[in-house]
């Protein structure tokens, strides 16, 4: 089948490498004229692990190619719209200019019949008012919202754990299209749900709003263990044996960041003050405040243990990313972390295996290094994002580089037994 994917971004780049890389003919488009340079050479604008080759086996065959040309998506007859949809600068919504433009670019270059599915997270009810722009021009209108994780984003769109279609007027027509598009995945047997624009706006929604309550949820544990000396660890190990509750999402530490679970949260709370029920998802609120209070735990317990006074203080921060196997930074608790220590006069030295490049240009001041630079000399060590270059290392040639043997692991990810043993005073977040 001819598609496009309008966005090259994280989720975009990927979902068209993936489809040409199973035989469909694919254009993505974007208004990011060096992205789009970058993708025809075969490199990826982000590090995304699996993405390169993908991206040059895509490309090799033919099936695959990049513009930031509208026109060119007039050859395709299924549209994906994949920008982004970032908190608006003056509030909690989500700013769903970049979806309307993209619209208002595209529609030219429609015909009656072509499929346009939108894989962007919107507010609920925005497929609707799309719908209404959408229809007089003969094509239909799918919603197919996306679950792949940055870090696993190639394996997630390969093999999802499940396919969303949100349809309307046409819904016939955009299902059997969409299982054309899909026809790897549902020949794999993936679970398919085909509902309405709501449902499947507010599927994504919820999905992540609940992750994000997982979270958040271990992470007031966190606070209770601080002061009961409970460990928080250890209580998510026992209440996970619980198949009802499982043991993922329930990792304490720094708190969740990047480009989705914080805007998606306060999105959500937004879009249903607009819609007068505010009161159902309030406890949001709560969920964010929870979350961001993390970054203030990890502030203090290193000024605590720095005699109250980071100024002219070294310290090293393992991990930018807001999460490992990424270079994304948005809204990273690391990142976060990092700046607001150097604010508060700290001599911090970060380091990142994928991020630091994206990070420099967030944050020009912060000073960037490797490993052995941000330990050599150090008053004390943040463990920030647990990417294995950092849980992997040795205790022992980390503390005979450092200044104090002083270390606080934001993500409870090391081997803190033979952290202890070399001698390390050693701090966990929800244990002690
Ligand atoms: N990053 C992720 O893991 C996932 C993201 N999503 C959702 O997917 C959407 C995109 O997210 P990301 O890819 O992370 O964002 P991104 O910021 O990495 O990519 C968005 C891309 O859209 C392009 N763009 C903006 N306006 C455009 C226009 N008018 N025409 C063509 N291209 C335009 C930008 O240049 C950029 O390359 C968001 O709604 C996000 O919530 C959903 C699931 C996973
Ligand atoms: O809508 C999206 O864009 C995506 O958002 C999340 O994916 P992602 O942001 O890539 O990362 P996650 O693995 O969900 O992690 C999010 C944050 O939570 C943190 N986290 C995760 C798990 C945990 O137990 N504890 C914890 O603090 C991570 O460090 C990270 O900062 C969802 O997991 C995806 O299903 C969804 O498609």
């Amino acid at each position: 089948m001819k598609l496009s994917v309008i966005g090259c971004g994280y989720l975009g780049a990927v979902h068209a490498a993936a489809m040409a890389s199973i035989g469909h003919s694919v254009v993505g488009i974007d208004v990011d004229a060096d992205k789009i340079a970058l993708l025809n050479s075969g490199r990826a604008p982000f590090f995304e692990p699996g993405l390169t080759e993908l991206l040059s086996e895509a490309l090799a065959t033919g099936n695959l190619r990049f513009s930031t040309d509208f026109a060119d998506a007039a050859a395709a007859e299924v549209h994906f719209v994949a920008v982004g949809t970032p908190q608006s600068k003056d509030g909690l919504g989500a700013d769903l200019r970049y979806v309307n433009s993209a619209v208002d670019a595209l529609l030219p270059h429609v015909a009656p019949g072509d499929v346009i599915v939108g894989k962007s997270t919107v507010p609920v009810g925005t497929a609707e008012g799309l719908a209404e722009r959408i229809t007089p021009t003969g094509a239909i209108l799918a919603w197919n919202p996306e679950f792949l994780r940055e870090g696993f984003a190639v394996e997630d769109t390969l093999r999802p754990d499940r396919l969303v279609y949100g349809v309307g007027d046409g819904a016939e027509r955009a299902e059997s299209v969409l299982d054309g598009v899909y026809h790897v995945a549902l020949a794999a047997d993936t679970p398919k749900i085909v509902t309405g624009y709501a449902t499947a706006e507010l599927v994504k929604v919820s999905a992540n709003a609940f992750l994000a309550t997982k979270i958040s949820f271990i992470n007031a544990m966190a606070e209770i263990s601080e002061v009961t000396g409970a460990d928080v660890t250890a209580l998510a190990d026992a209440i996970g044996m619980d198949a009802r509750i499982g043991r993922r999402f329930l990792n304490a530490g720094v708190g969740f960041g990047g480009g989705c679970l914080p805007k998606d949260i306060r999105a959500f709370r937004a879009r249903a003050e607009e819609l007068g029920v505010g009161r159902s998802v309030a406890f949001l609120g709560e969920v964010d405040a929870i979350n961001l209070r993390r970054r203030d735990r990890v502030v203090d317990l290193t000024t605590a243990l720095l005699d109250g006074d980071v100024a002219g203080r070294k310290i090293a921060v393992l991990g930018i990313a807001f999460k490992p196997n990424s270079d994304d930074i948005r809204d990273s608790p690391a990142l976060d972390i990092a700046s607001r220590l150097a604010a508060l006069g700290a001599d911090v030295v970060a380091t990142d295996p994928e991020a630091i490049e994206n990070a420099r240009r967030m944050e020009p001041d912060l000073t960037f290094g490797t490993v052995e630079e941000a330990l050599t000399d150090a008053d004390i060590v943040l463990l920030l994002t647990e990417w294995k270059d950092f849980t992997g290392i040795d205790p022992v040639w980390a503390a005979s580089l450092v200044k104090t043997p002083l270390i606080i692991d934001g993500r409870n990810a090391l081997p803190h037994t033979q952290w202890i043993d070399a001698l390390w005073e050693y701090h966990g977040l929800g244990r002690r």
